[in-house]
């Protein structure tokens, strides 16, 4: 494990040679930790991220033996589609993760269809609000773009979603890049984590970080890097 210090960004490296190694080695390090604070606190909050990468570690996770009920899952961000959607997050995490022991988990969406009177985006914080804060872990993607969560270079509210001070759970994206409406957790949610652990396949995503960490002008990954409250723990397999 190499532990990086480029520009005042502060991470670690963990590099395996199979992407099946880097998901069990994941799964380890997050069933670890969710076990840690439920000795500490009795319970433990994990938020999650969508995407193709994330199912082989999904997988690795679901069969570790922990007190899942006393877990609560999330999600970092959300495409603001029905859960039996192909490009919901809930879906995958629901096909993937909550299966076999992790199964016991409790799940608390992001999004819900517009079936809250008022403003289903203050619902759902309102709903998020109640959750055990601060989070245990968070497991973070990366787009080649440097974007994260859904903070999307192209966000027209991305100075917002960005604002480490933001008192907001959820905030909603538009962004042309994202494809649908997004809701994301703020980043003050994100970075305030006991383990916040970036997931990374590939030579194309390996230089897009650290294109990202080492250059201006700042791609979202690196406002993450920056406001972290504790060095960021990459993960990658080629
Ligand atoms: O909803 C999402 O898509 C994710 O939360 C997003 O931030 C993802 O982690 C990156 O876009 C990487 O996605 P891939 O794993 O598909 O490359």
């Amino acid at each position: 494990m190499a532990r990086e210090q480029l520009n005042g960004a502060a991470y670690s490296w963990h590099a395996f040679a199979e992407r099946q190694d880097l998901a069990a080695a994941l799964a380890g390090h997050v069933a670890g930790r969710l076990t840690n604070a439920i000795a500490e606190r009795g319970t433990a909050l994990l938020a999650v991220s969508g995407g193709t990468t994330p199912a082989k570690f999904f997988a690795s996770l679901s069969s570790i033996p922990i007190a899942w009920n006393k877990v609560t899952v999330t999600l970092v961000d959300e495409r603001c589609v029905p859960a039996s959607s192909p490009r919901s997050n809930a879906g995958l995490v629901a096909a993937n993760l909550l299966q076999n022991a992790a199964a016991a988990a409790r799940f608390v969406p992001l999004y819900q269809e517009a079936a809250s009177i008022g403003d289903p985006l203050e619902a759902d914080s309102r709903m998020l609000r109640s959750l055990p804060w601060p989070l245990d872990v968070v497991v973070l993607g990366m787009g080649t773009d440097g974007h994260t969560a859904s903070f999307f270079p192209d966000a027209d509210n991305l100075e917002r979603l960005l604002d480490p001070s933001s008192e907001r759970v959820v905030l909603p994206v538009h962004a042309a890049s994202a494809g649908e409406p997004r809701l994301t957790l703020s980043l003050a949610r994100i970075v305030s984590a006991g383990f916040l652990a970036l997931h990374i396949e590939g030579e194309d995503k390996r230089k897009a970080f650290e294109s990202a960490v080492a250059s201006e002008p700042r791609k979202p990954i690196r406002a993450v890097l920056d406001a972290a409250e504790r060095p960021v723990e990459v993960f990658w397999a080629p």
